[in-house]
């Protein structure tokens, strides 16, 4: 029996699984926290992978690394971290994403030549503030990668100019094509002034090195593809995952290229296409109103379920970090029909319901795109919540899947470390389990309407505001 390690380092936390290769059965599995912020200094990813990691890693022939998508892993001629990394959530970019998008062509096309209308969120405009407010690191600066291009470097144990990444992780920087499979290097001179060395984009299933004990590494992945390959989706599935993102996202044939900015044309871990959306917020909207209740998780989801669809007239906009997916980084949240009749349960409700018809938004925008959902698969740390689950349904308006309880990014990397070491032309079929079957029901649907209408005119009203600019 031969084992391999997949690591989901994700915004939060480390999280590796140690799996059987053959069968993907889950043998053990670790995890590590991260710190808080927008910024974050590697070397604290690579603490927490050693600490998740402990145990695991040096029992596993084959290990690869997925990582949150766009954060600017910037060093300098020695390999040195020059700044702390600005994450995929960071908003501090959003001025440079507009400058770069109006000088250079505009909307449709950045979109053509990398799959991606710019915002604050994507790699290239990170480079670009980089250039303009830090102009002694931007100087130091030689190469520019990911996080789990890092990672999987320090894994090696190699220099930067033998780092690699892969599609998936290239297609969110804003200086690759999804369409050709090369850098663009025009976009990155334009981000960032000069060239800079950048990691070689591996092939999905390609060893790009081993570690100093001797394991095979494979080359990685954003943590969307590898939650993607992880859940091994067909055509009709649409992943809807309720991290510290939301993410809404499904497979495709054929590269994306919305110059309407909402979906994102990322490539996938297989040589395919994922076409996907992103919010700023999803988790921590639940954590922000369940801490101002002053309650746990279980809690939090009786007062949710406790209270009627619309939450008696409350509606919350959930942009508490800004947003991303629609483009309004200054935004803030907005709680909407708030009387004196209002309950601690129907601001529980407003809650669920104001995430998750923000990821509604992005189920219609990717079927606007080609790609409509046949049946949605909920995962992620939300996913646990019973209210997440009863709520998601009606709000969606389709029938919903939850998959058995896992993290589906470290198992979509394990799977990739199998493919690599069994040398086979496709990933190896793995069995996750039956999901179970949440059903939105017709008369769920019609109760559920005006939350639905109500989110749409909160939406729509406050996109004119000064604030949500
Ligand atoms: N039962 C639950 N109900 C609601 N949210 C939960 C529950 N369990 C975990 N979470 C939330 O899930 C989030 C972490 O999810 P995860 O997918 O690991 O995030 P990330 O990938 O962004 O690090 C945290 O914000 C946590 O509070
Ligand atoms: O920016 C994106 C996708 O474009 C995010 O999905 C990040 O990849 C972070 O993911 P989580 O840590 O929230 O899972």
């Amino acid at each position: 029996m031969s084992l391999v390690a997949g690591v989901d380092s994700s915004t939060q936390s480390t999280k590796v699984l140690l799996v059987e290769s053959e069968t993907g059965e889950i043998v053990d599995s670790g995890r590590a926290s991260h710190p808080d912020g927008t910024e974050c200094p590697p070397e604290a990813w690579w603490e927490a992978l050693q600490e998740a990691g402990k145990g695991l890693l040096d029992r596993a022939e084959a290990v690869a690394v997925a990582g949150q998508q766009h954060g600017m892993v910037a060093l300098d001629a020695d390999d040195r971290v020059v700044r702390p990394a600005l994450l995929w959530n960071d908003t501090r970019s959003a001025p440079q994403a507009e400058r770069l998008t109006a000088e250079h062509g505009g909307p449709g096309a950045w979109a053509a030549d990398t799959g991606l209308v710019l915002a604050a969120s994507f790699t290239a405009t990170k480079l670009a503030w980089l250039a303009e407010n830090e102009q002694g690191n931007a100087a130091k600066t030689v190469s520019v990668m990911l996080p789990h291009d890092w990672l999987t470097m320090k894994l090696r144990d190699v220099t930067a100019a033998e780092a690699t990444t892969d599609r998936s992780d290239a297609s969110g920087t804003g200086y690759w094509s999804p369409a050709t499979g090369d850098y663009v290097t025009d976009r990155l001179v334009q981000a960032f002034g000069r060239e800079l060395a950048l990691p070689r984009v591996a092939a999905p299933n390609e060893i790009v090195g081993r570690t100093p004990w001797g394991a095979a590494v494979a080359p990685g992945t954003g943590d969307n593809a590898g939650a993607a390959l992880g859940l091994g989706l067909g055509p009709g599935d649409v992943v809807v995952s309720l991290g510290t993102s939301g993410t809404v996202f499904g497979v495709s044939d054929v590269p994306a290229a919305d110059a309407s900015g909402l979906v994102a044309g990322f490539a996938d871990a297989t040589g395919r296409y994922l076409p996907l959306v992103c919010t700023l917020n999803a988790a921590r909207v639940l954590d922000t109103f369940r801490t101002l209740l002053g309650v746990e998780h279980a809690e939090f989801d009786a007062l949710a379920i406790a209270a009627e669809p619309g939450a008696g007239g409350l509606t919350l906009l959930p942009y508490l970090d800004g947003e991303r997916t629609p483009n309004r980084p200054n935004a803030t949240g907005v709680l909407s029909g708030l009387t004196t009749g209002a309950t601690r349960a129907d601001l529980a409700r407003a809650a669920v319901e104001g995430m998750l018809s923000a990821q509604a938004d992005g189920l219609a925008a990717l079927a606007a795109q080609g790609l409509q959902a046949k049946r949605v698969l909920l995962i992620g740390g939300a996913a646990a919540s019973e209210a997440v689950r009863r709520i998601a349904p009606g709000v969606f308006g389709v029938d919903v899947e939850v998959p058995p309880t896992a993290e589906y990014v470290a198992l979509g990397a394990a799977k990739q470390a199998a493919w690599a070491l069994s040398g086979s032309q496709n990933p190896p079929q793995w069995n996750t389990g039956d999901t179970a079957r949440l059903t939105g029901t017709a008369a769920a649907n019609t109760s559920f309407r005006s939350a639905v209408e109500q989110y749409a005119t909160l939406r729509d009203e406050t996109s004119s505001w000064a604030s949500h600019q």
